[in-house]
């Protein structure tokens, strides 16, 4: 029988079912496969880049000349059932942490679908604290990459083992079965009133979104002029602004921008950690007068005391702080948030061990009531992110107050399923799985550096 595990963990936040509490009920959908156990045969592990930093796209104080790059993991089965999955890097890193995929792969292949969703906590126990690579991390940098990559595509696999979508698969999972600790339990036991309106409520409105693709940091003035103006037709009423290299173009950017968009809409800017923490509040400050709602990551991305200083010093001017694309795991999560460090969560599918991390931080936002909005500026983070925040509006938080997920309008011609926006919402995904299959037309093009992309760019 395929089952789910019964004591089960959400990222290092275990979930058990109360005594109290009524007998779950055992959902028809595990039954589904009960006659397979979908054993994971190969695990391959793809260097997929694309040459973005050409025209400046995904630029911005930090990273000046990005190629949005995924180390792409595909899972292959006995029953020749597949699951798909990549972490996020930019250009060169992608070696590196096709490394630390292929030194986790050992973990993995072998093992069935069936025994690893039996025992969630322990499969994620065993890729992140083996005795030799937690040394690398534990649980941050190149290895906790690489362990999204796995676990993003183990996520895949059991969504389509069950012919579901990843947001309600997850949603009904985390319900029923996996359920240890109290609080967590009753967030989600609580939400489930009102859970079918929320869920019809997604499908006829999808969830907001924000667009980051008008003003990355290199686009000049008129590219930004004309793509705002697009923007504003297709309905956009969010958009975020990078900034942090130059104060006086920063200035004069922020101008124009909040002189397009007028008034009431929503205004963002992110420095991508470009300052020290007075220099921050300062030249934040000098930006107050365009009324952004958040700073992006205004510092060090570790720097937990220097972000409470900052939300201290920005709070009078109405400006809140954002962070979390480059937040290593859980308990640098914990700590933000504590500290009130941060208003503004942005978890992202790649940076945290997967599906299980990001529950764990959804949780601890919900308890600390800060909004989540999602970071999606890379390729394939929109696809996967949409899952997450679709689950964390239908079963956790039920609220859309403060809240949206960014939205970058790169590269999703490359997916079998990619997202679809409607009117400035993200609108569900309609597929079974977790959105981040690519074309395999596409893999082969971009492939580092044998692909065709790349030998063209080589040559040059
Ligand atoms: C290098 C990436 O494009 C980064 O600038 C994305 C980012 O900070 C965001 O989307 O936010
Ligand atoms: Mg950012």
């Amino acid at each position: 029988m395929f089952k789910p595990a019964r004591h089960g963990e959400v990222g290092g936040v275990s979930l058990q079912r109360s005594q109290q509490q009524k007998p779950l009920r055992s959902h028809d959908r595990f039954n589904l496969c009960a006659e397979m156990s979908h054993k994971i045969v190969n695990l391959r592990v793809r260097d997929v880049r694309f040459p973005t930093s050409l025209e400046q796209h995904g630029s911005d104080a930090m990273h000046t000349d990005p190629d949005y790059s995924a180390a792409y993991v595909v899972l292959d089965t006995d029953s020749g059932l597949k699951g798909f999955g990549l972490t996020f890097t930019l250009g060169k890193g992608t070696e590196i942490v096709l490394c630390a995929v292929k030194a986790l792969a050992g973990l993995v292949i072998g093992k069935s679908l069936q025994e690893i969703v039996s025992n969630f906590r322990g499969f994620y126990r065993l890729l992140t604290s083996d005795g030799q690579m937690r040394w690398l991390g534990p649980e941050k940098g190149v290895i906790h990459l690489a362990t999204a990559a796995v676990l993003n595509a183990v996520w895949d696999l059991w969504a389509r083992a069950e012919d579901n979508l990843l947001h309600r698969f997850i949603s009904e999972i985390y319900i029923t079965d996996v359920l240890t600790e109290e609080e967590a339990l009753d967030i989600l036991v609580k939400a489930q009133e009102g859970k079918k309106q929320r869920e019809d409520q997604m499908l006829k409105e999808g969830y907001p979104a924000y667009t980051t693709s008008c003003a990355w940091l290199g686009y000049s003035d008129q590219q930004l002029k004309q793509l705002c103006s697009d923007a504003l037709k297709s309905g956009w009423t969010r958009f975020k602004v990078k900034v942090g290299a130059d104060l006086e173009d920063d200035i004069r950017r922020c101008r124009l921008i909040r002189k397009m968009i007028g008034p009431s809409s929503t205004l963002m800017i992110d420095a991508n950690q470009r300052w020290d923490v007075a220099e921050a509040i300062s030249w934040v400050s000098r930006l107050a007068e365009v009324k952004p709602l958040w700073i992006e990551e205004p510092t060090s991305p570790d720097d937990i005391l220097g972000h409470a200083a900052i939300s201290k010093a920005l709070a009078p001017l109405g400006i809140g702080v954002a962070t979390g694309e480059q937040c290593h795991n859980r308990v640098m999560f914990k700590q933000f948030l504590q500290a009130s460090a941060l208003q503004f969560v942005q978890i992202d599918s790649c940076r945290l061990g997967s599906v299980n991390e990001n529950l764990a931080v959804l949780l601890m936002a919900y308890k600390f009531q800060v909004p989540v909005c999602p970071h999606a500026g890379g390729v394939g983070l929109c696809e996967l992110v949409q899952h997450l925040i679709l689950f964390d509006y239908i079963c956790v938080s039920a609220d859309l107050r403060n809240r949206m997920c960014e939205y970058v309008d790169h590269l999703h011609e490359h997916f079998t399923s990619p997202v679809v926006i409607q009117d400035a919402h993200y609108m569900p995904p309609k597929d079974p799985g977790y959105s981040c299959e690519m074309l395999e037309e596409s893999v082969n093009r971009h492939e580092y550096p044998e692909g065709d992309i790349w030998k063209q760019e080589i040559k040059k």
